[in-house]
């Protein structure tokens, strides 16, 4: 199990490769996964955004996991489940469902679509947290369409069982207020932020962008952590422009045309509603195959 010491670095989260017709490709993933696990990272998260939850069924998500598992044993490195949705009976039940089948942690997005209050977000955490595996809150307020305050993500990471926060907010209010006290760990999850972010007391980043590139990601974060913020910034500058790449069409598409193309999984097919990226985009990325 994770604890709130772990929750430094680098953490990746998994594409989930697809075949041409959408099935899902256990051998794809395990030559990439299996490279990843060879990296300078400190955990690796199935089920996310960029794993494309939405249209991953629950059973696929556990074959991850399992796959996941046994890539990461030797290497000791931890691995994450996404168990979050915006039903918290379902999100407690999957949470449970992740324990059991091995995950080190749960990541728990804040509930999307219904817009609830400040205070059924803490509920809705609490009630995730008291599965008694290891939570980090998740806010992306860009994808969820509810905004999470500093006052109330304070109290969430007060809560027993909540060890962080992933912070996609695409600002620097919530790592540097909440960091200004000792809070729990903050890793940041807004890819272009991610220097920013270093510099206002996150302990990490979960990003990505560093499915590609990943020791790049690694050294900024090493500079930053032993103090070196300009040459971490010079560093980071020059991940910025894949970064931007990255993002100028929807996550993970671009990646994973990144990652079919070098060879790491054999095709780049993402679940309807996501599309193929552009032949412009293609075009702009070939220069980092
Ligand atoms: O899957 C994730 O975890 C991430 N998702 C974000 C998103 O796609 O909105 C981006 C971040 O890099 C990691």
């Amino acid at each position: 199990m994770l604890n709130e010491q772990d929750l430094r670095g680098i953490f990746i989260p998994v594409i989930t490769p697809f075949t041409p017709s959408g099935e899902l490709d256990l051998d794809s993933y395990r030559t990439y996964a299996g490279h990843l696990v060879k990296q300078r990272i400190q955990g690796l998260v199935v089920n996310g955004t960029t794993g494309e939850s939405p249209t991953v069924t629950w059973e696929e998500a556990a074959a991850l996991l399992q796959a996941t598992k046994e890539l990461a044993k030797g290497q000791h490195i931890p691995v994450i489940m996404g168990t979050g949705t915006n039903d918290t009976a379902a999100t407690v039940r999957r949470t449970e469902q992740a324990g059991l089948l091995g995950a080190d942690a749960a990541l728990v997005v804040v509930p999307y679509y219904s817009r609830p209050s400040q205070a059924g977000i803490i509920e809705h955490f609490r009630q995730a947290a008291r599965v008694g595996i290891p939570v980090i809150a998740y806010e992306i307020p860009y994808r969820t369409g509810v905004k999470v305050t500093v006052d109330t993500m304070r109290e969430i990471l007060e809560i027993d069982g909540v060890i962080g926060l992933k912070d996609s907010s695409g600002g620097t209010e919530l790592v540097s207020e909440l960091t200004r006290f000792d809070s729990k760990p903050v890793l940041c999850g807004e890819d272009a932020y991610f220097y920013t972010s270093l510099a206002s007391g996150a302990s990490g980043g979960m990003l990505a962008s560093a499915n590609v590139r990943t020791n790049d990601f690694a050294e900024v974060y090493r500079l930053a952590q032993s103090g070196r913020f300009l040459d971490a910034k010079r560093a980071f500058d020059t991940l910025l422009p894949l970064i931007r790449l990255l993002f100028r069409e929807p996550n993970p598409c671009p990646v994973k045309w990144l990652l079919s193309r070098q060879g790491l999984i054999a095709s780049s097919a993402v679940r309807l509603p996501l599309c193929p990226i552009t032949s412009s985009l293609e075009h702009e990325l070939a220069a980092y195959v």
